[in-house]
């Protein structure tokens, strides 16, 4: 059985915020995403509607074709962890597990499996009050796995491992998916995932920047371009009509996501003189970074930026973020 997870128009306002902004993305089985974006973007937000906490202002999030409300034994369709902190800080980690195994519709002998494989074995009897942030990540990992499910949402579930923690949860969500599960994983750090996940679904201030496979999304954002021009103002004008995020230093101008063909034939075409068109790296965090930091990115590709300065600055930086 394979069972996506479909968001359209996804959109949740609190009073004057919108924390989710028209969404429209989904996530794949046999496949882990990465949920990206800074904090206060909205994943959790997000998230909270997928696994129907909180009702959507408008557009619906399904699973499997249904929203989650609809889902009888939801648990066994889908495993959730939302908030590592949200136990009963008197109960242990097996009596944590054993009170969600009625609804679950799973024995004793299952929670100690699970608490087994999330590597609480020995920790199960003792009160999760006294667990560390890890062990606390692996027991909301352990009750999102308890009922076998087919799809599995989890929120930031590095936050608090050790290294050696990361390469097991790591390893973890990729064997999962291998059996054929879909896996959401969101965080706000993309190394934190760059190694893990297949797709990425990037949001920043509540909407879409881009849903791609990680490949495609690093392949456009690590390309560059540096351009040197006497016509600073007329190559300003021309990025801002062809929608590419540029950035502007004392060198000249950088368009991120870009090649030296696509700059160069589109600066020759308008009658731009170049003096300097050189291919260079991005670097794939910082991209990151601006792509969700700008209040105005779009939707759907890579968030083109309004080159509006008149002179070099001092410093390279977004024309978008001026
Ligand atoms: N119950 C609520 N009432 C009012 N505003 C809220 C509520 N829940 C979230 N928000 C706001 O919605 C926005 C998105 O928050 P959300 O927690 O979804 O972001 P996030 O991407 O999960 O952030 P983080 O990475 O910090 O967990 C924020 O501006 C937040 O303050």
């Amino acid at each position: 059985m394979s069972v996506a997870i479909s968001i359209e128009g996804l959109t949740k306002r609190f009073g004057a915020v919108t924390a989710v902004d028209d969404l429209t993305f989904e996530v794949a089985p046999g496949r882990v995403t990465g949920f990206l974006g800074p904090n206060g973007s909205g994943k959790t937000t997000t998230l909270r509607m997928v696994l129907g906490l909180i009702a959507p202002t408008a557009g619906r999030a399904m699973i499997g074709g249904r929203p989650y409300r609809e889902i009888s034994r939801p648990m066994r369709l889908v495993g959730a962890a939302l908030e590592a902190s949200s136990f009963h800080p008197g109960r242990t980690g097996l009596g944590h597990l054993q009170t969600l195994a009625p609804q679950t519709g799973v024995s004793t002998a299952r929670c100690h499996q699970v608490l087994d494989f999330v590597g609480l074995a020995t920790a199960g009897d003792r009160r999760v009050g006294g667990y560390s942030t890890g062990m606390r990540q692996r027991l909301a990992l352990a009750a999102a796995l308890l009922g076998d499910p087919q799809v599995i949402v989890l929120d930031e579930p590095a936050n608090g491992l050790d290294p050696q923690g990361i390469v097991w949860l790591r390893e973890l969500l990729r064997s999962l998916a291998y059996e054929g599960r879909t896996v959401l994983v969101s965080s706000h750090v993309l190394a934190e995932v760059r190694s893990t996940v297949d797709d990425v679904v990037v949001i920043g201030g509540g909407r879409l920047i881009r849903a791609s496979t990680l490949a495609d999304f690093e392949s456009l954002a690590e390309r560059a371009v540096g351009v040197r021009t006497p016509a600073a103002d007329a190559f300003a004008q021309l990025a801002a009509e062809r929608g590419w995020m540029v950035s502007r230093g004392p060198g000249g101008f950088r368009v991120d996501a870009q090649d030296c063909a696509t700059v160069g034939a589109a600066a020759f075409a308008a009658g731009i003189e170049l003096h300097q068109l050189t291919d260079i790296g991005a670097d794939l965090e910082s991209v990151f970074l601006r792509l969700t930091t700008s209040p105005d990115a779009p939707t759907g590709h890579l968030a083109p930026q309004i080159a509006a300065a008149t002179g070099p600055g001092p410093h390279t930086e977004p024309e978008g973020h001026r």
